[in-house]
């Protein structure tokens, strides 16, 4: 049985007034049903840690390297993220391989850096529009999850996070028969690369647009597992709503 995960990721926003909001947070759930990830922007994750020491929520970063250490100027290694209290960290986010070029291979090394060192990697694919309206979109998922997960993944180290690029902060969302025509198609294709035991236990996420208002929705499809979350994750009451909504599912 996958237990739901409820992951906020906050971008580049916060600083440390945003404490706030994740103290809030952890005091409102304090003995969740789901598990509950906050990854704030890399110069917060030691206070949120802190923060978070004790309580429900875990934290997670939003990027590492895949080395483990270099002249690497301004990235962060798996174990530095580590260091700071991160239990798990996102991968592949689609702003990421737009503003950074990056590819499934360097999404792949990255998530076998955080596997080594421990860490949860929650990695991430979606289509672009075009990709959807050329009906590419199970085609694209299929080679990013092919490409960007490695080998090693399990349940206990890996998240997959659905999140079409066309829907993340629009407000546009997918029809609830295509988010399940595609977390489905996930599902499969993980069963059949890493066999059924693995691939049932490994958590599919969906991200783009969650908000308190769709999420109970959302939470019934079939092999939705959770939510990867950004602008509702910012504000306590926005994304409180949303974990109690996944606990409920
Ligand atoms: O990582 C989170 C996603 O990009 C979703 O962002 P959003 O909830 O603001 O659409």
């Amino acid at each position: 049985m996958r237990r739901k995960l409820a992951a906020g990721n906050w971008k580049m926003n916060g600083t440390g007034d945003s404490l706030g909001e994740l103290a809030a947070l952890a005091e409102s759930h304090p003995g969740p049903a789901a598990d509950i990830l906050i990854c704030p922007p890399a110069t917060l994750l030691s206070r949120a840690a802190d923060t978070a020491r004790g309580s429900a929520v875990a934290i997670g970063g939003q990027d590492c390297h895949a080395n483990a250490s270099g002249a690497h100027t301004g990235d962060l290694s798996a174990a530095m993220l580590k260091d700071a209290g991160a239990s798990a960290v996102i991968l592949g986010h689609s702003e990421r391989r737009a503003d950074h070029g990056e590819t499934d291979a360097q999404v792949c090394a990255k998530a076998e850096a955080a596997m080594a060192e421990g860490l949860t990697a929650v990695i991430c694919i979606g289509e672009t529009l075009a990709e959807r309206e050329a009906g590419d979109t199970l085609k694209v998922a299929g080679t990013q999850l092919a490409g960007s997960v490695p080998a090693s993944a399990s349940g206990a180290n890996t998240v997959i996070a659905y999140e079409p690029v066309w829907a993340i902060g629009t407000g546009k969302v997918p029809t609830l028969e295509q988010i399940a025509e595609v977390h489905d198609f996930l599902r499969a294709e993980l069963t059949i690369r890493f066999g059924a035991e693995t691939a049932d236990s490994i958590r599919l996420l969906y991200g783009g647009s969650v908000k308190p208002s769709n999420a109970a929705e959302i939470f019934a499809v079939s092999n939705v597992d959770g939510a990867l979350v950004g602008g509702a994750s910012l504000k306590a009451a926005d994304f409180s709503p949303i974990i109690t909504a996944l606990e409920t599912a």
